[in-house]
């Protein structure tokens, strides 16, 4: 671990007990994350992935191992408010206007009307959508929406940005977009993004480091590194580069699936 490691995670488990018996969500997860890093995590429904980042956010507690956040526990870097979650759906709230939104957690901690005003401001700008502060979310397109949300979780300015399948429920073109503009967000404000997805191309895009996992129990099959240029127009998906290692995430996923894929 050096000065600049956001995330360490060492031999880290968590079961769940259920009725139907345990289930072994994560088993035995290591894994550094570095500031600046943008970092995939892919594999099937249920292999851990979302419980791995609840994990990072302090919503679920390790049954075994351990991890650190920005060199601090879960618990602290929450309070530290190190991080900010973007969740599967926007979840905005409809009565509130976007800007409302946005501001909502930060009248929740007590920020003076003004800084409340320059912060709206400011990420609002950043995720290119200034001038919607006023409208209400159903005047929004779902990308939109998501835009919003990603505003909203940048609002306290954490350098880590936790992202749930974020564009999952959005179509292709959209989401291609959105992907653009996350990779430029990210440049221009070099936060560390832990980010969820099912899909190949995305990950493979967007990462410096993807992380392949395999369910039952949910497991790292693979840590890949990649060596694409941090700029990286759309079309870099149709090099060799590229389809070299979307074609190590397909393996990592199919060796991880074993004898039920
Ligand atoms: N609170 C809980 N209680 C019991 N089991 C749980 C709980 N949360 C998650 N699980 C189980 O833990 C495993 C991992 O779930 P998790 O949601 O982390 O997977 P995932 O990889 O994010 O899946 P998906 O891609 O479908 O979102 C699954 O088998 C899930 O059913």
């Amino acid at each position: 671990m050096t000065k600049d490691t956001v995330i360490s995670a060492t031999d880290l488990s968590l079961t769940f007990q259920t009725n139907d018996g345990p289930v072994h969500a994560l088993k035995d997860v290591s894994l550094n994350v570095e500031q600046g890093d943008f970092v995939s995590f892919i594999g099937p429904s249920g292999c851990g992935k979302t419980t791995f980042l609840r994990v990072m956010a302090d919503l679920e507690h390790p049954t075994a191992g351990q991890i650190t956040v920005n060199g601090v526990s879960p618990e602290d870097a929450r309070k530290a408010r190190a991080y900010g979650y973007v969740f599967q759906a926007a979840g905005l709230y409809p009565w509130r206007t976007i800007g409302g939104n946005i501001r909502l957690p930060l009248e929740i901690m007590g920020y003076a009307k003004s800084d409340q005003d320059a912060r709206v401001k400011a990420v609002l700008e950043l995720v290119e959508l200034s001038g919607f502060e006023k409208k209400f979310p159903w005047q929004l397109s779902g990308g939109m929406q998501q835009r919003a949300s990603i505003a909203r979780a940048l609002a306290f300015d954490a350098d880590l940005l936790l992202m749930d399948e974020p564009f999952g429920a959005l179509d292709e073109i959209v989401r291609d977009h959105l992907n653009e503009q996350l990779l430029d967000l990210w440049k221009r404000t070099q936060k560390t993004i832990c980010f969820v997805t099912h899909s190949i191309p995305e990950a493979v895009y967007l990462s410096t480091k993807i992380v392949v996992m395999s369910p039952r129990p949910g497991r790292i099959a693979d840590i890949i590194d990649s060596p694409l240029p941090r700029d990286r127009p759309l079309d870099i998906r149709d090099t060799p580069e590229f389809l070299e290692i979307a074609h190590r995430v397909r393996e990592g996923l199919r060796a991880g699936h074993g004898d039920d894929a």
